[in-house]
């Protein structure tokens, strides 16, 4: 199967340093929407994982994160594609748990949702971590300069990842 895993602030949608708190303030970055169409209307699964302390932070609930991922799903369905499993991390940086980037936790229940390996799979993200947690299982880092990704960019990724504009260059690349 064809597996695709998206960080979600910074690459589907803006980021903002004051973390995303509610639906308004939810904005697709252009042209990220109809990536994820065409790439599931080519076969593709997208999937998405997505640290959001801003929950443990007492930012927003968790009702306000799951309308924000309706929208994404709405938007995309109205292209004719589909968004696969969305995985978040609710926890703060201080709680250890083993699902926040860097650990890689949410891409393997990702893997076992799908029943497929990490081994190559391309991660999509903006932020270190992401791309940390690509490498931490084997899964193939690739950093969009959308979002935080020109900041991640200048302190310096591995040789091995990949660099693209922003999400719609990707889904050129893979159609
Ligand atoms: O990029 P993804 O994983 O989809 O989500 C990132 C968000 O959860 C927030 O993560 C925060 O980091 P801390 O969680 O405070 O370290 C900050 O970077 C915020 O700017 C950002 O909006
Ligand atoms: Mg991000
Ligand atoms: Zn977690």
């Amino acid at each position: 199967m064809k597996l695709l895993i998206l960080d979600r602030d910074g690459v589907i949608n803006h980021d903002s340093d004051a973390y995303i708190k509610s639906l308004e303030e939810w904005i697709p970055i252009p042209g990220s929407i109809e990536a994820i169409a065409q790439l599931s209307k080519a076969g593709w699964t997208v999937a998405v994982a997505t640290n959001q302390s801003g929950i443990a932070r007492g930012y927003y609930p968790l009702e306000t994160l799951e309308a924000m991922h309706a929208r994404l799903r709405a938007l995309v369905a109205e292209q004719g594609g589909e968004v696969g499993l969305i995985v978040h991390c609710p926890h703060g940086p201080d709680e250890g748990c083993d699902c926040r980037k860097p650990k890689p936790g949410m891409l393997r229940t990702i893997a076992e949702h799908y029943q497929v390996p990490l081994t190559g799979v391309w991660f999509v993200g903006d932020s270190k971590g992401d791309l940390e947690a690509a490498l931490a299982v084997d899964a193939q880092p690739v950093l969009v300069k959308t979002g935080k990704g020109e900041r991640t960019l200048e302190k310096g990724v591995a040789k091995t990842t990949l660099i693209f504009d922003d999400l719609a260059a990707i889904a050129r690349e893979l159609i």
